[in-house]
């Protein structure tokens, strides 16, 4: 996947108006945000876009929103964000939240009193390494030793490694759906390798778009690790979806978006109730009131 990163600095008013535009424009494949520099306080519109029609459509509709020329720089997204790649960076086992996470490449023991995953990346994003799977990890960890979700999803599953945990722990079907059919092809074979195949529904899709996935919720629990824009795009339909008292836990934040996040989220009536951070990323989670 190749990804554009746009972006400029703009007045606080302009950066919210062109935020507002882009999700107004279905067609337009860009995923929008503002933020603020909390140094400077300056304030920034940034969109991500993975087709050229799509960004001259987003200049144009820059122009007509803002009253005039704007210049946006254009950038391929830092490297960090090939899922790919990053996925295959180190694949030692790894632990988090009482998960025990490796590949079939491993041959040595499975440690006891952990829940075991055996996850193979293929060409999808999610062996366990990554900050932002541990954080979901621990969050997922955190809320089931609280509370037992029975109508879960997974938006953005990758290789299913947080909807194989969720299975694994809860014995509940949980929907594991992206927009990748590599990450649902992954993901049904990871299910299968793990003893959850038949409590795993894996669906290809963007966000929360999907007849299965209306017809499985409303859910008391949502977790999305995918990136700050598609987050805060994905807030209203996200909330459409929660039941109330829902847990929503969302990663794939670098820690100055996570206000930006945090206020999109609680315009759709969610709230913050813990923030764990992880090198850069933070995970936060959110119940629906
Ligand atoms: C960072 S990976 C997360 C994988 C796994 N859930 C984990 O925690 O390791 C993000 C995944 O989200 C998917 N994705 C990106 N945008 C999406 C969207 N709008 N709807 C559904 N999935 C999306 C990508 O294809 C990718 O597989």
């Amino acid at each position: 996947m190749s990804v554009d990163q746009l972006s400029a600095p703009l007045t606080k008013d302009q950066a919210y108006a062109l935020v507002d535009a882009v999700m107004e424009r279905d067609d337009l494949a860009l995923t929008a945000s503002a933020h603020e520099n909390e140094e400077t306080g300056e304030w920034f519109f940034e969109a991500t876009c993975d087709s050229p029609p799509d960004l001259e459509s987003f200049v144009e509709l820059a122009r007509q929103t803002l009253g005039g020329k704007v210049d946006f720089s254009v950038s391929p997204i830092d490297p960090d964000f090939n899922w790919v790649a990053k996925s295959l960076e180190g694949l030692a086992p790894v632990s988090a939240g009482g998960f025990y996470v490796y590949g079939s490449h491993e041959t040595g023991p499975v440690p006891g009193g952990l829940t075991a995953m055996k996850i193979d990346a293929a060409q999808a994003f999610g062996t366990g390494h990554h900050e932002t799977t541990t954080g979901c990890l621990e969050a997922i960890n955190m809320l089931l030793k609280r509370k037992k979700p029975r109508h879960m999803i997974d938006v953005g599953t990758g290789t299913g490694v947080l909807a194989i945990a969720l299975a694994k722990r809860t014995k509940s079907p949980v929907i594991a759906s992206d927009i990748d059919p590599i990450s649902v092809t992954t993901t049904i074979a990871n299910a299968e390798q793990n003893g959850v195949g038949k409590l795993i529904i894996a669906v290809e899709a963007t966000g929360m778009t999907n007849p299965t996935i209306a017809q499985n919720g409303p859910y008391d629990l949502i977790v999305a690790n995918i990136l700050a824009g598609p987050l805060m795009a994905l807030a209203p339909s996200v909330g459409r979806a929660a039941q109330k008292g829902a847990t929503i836990i969302l990663s794939g934040i670098l820690q100055h978006q996570a206000r930006g996040v945090i206020n999109a989220y609680a315009r759709q009536g969610m709230t913050l109730t813990q923030k764990l951070q992880r090198k850069e990323w933070t995970t936060l989670m959110l119940e629906m009131k």
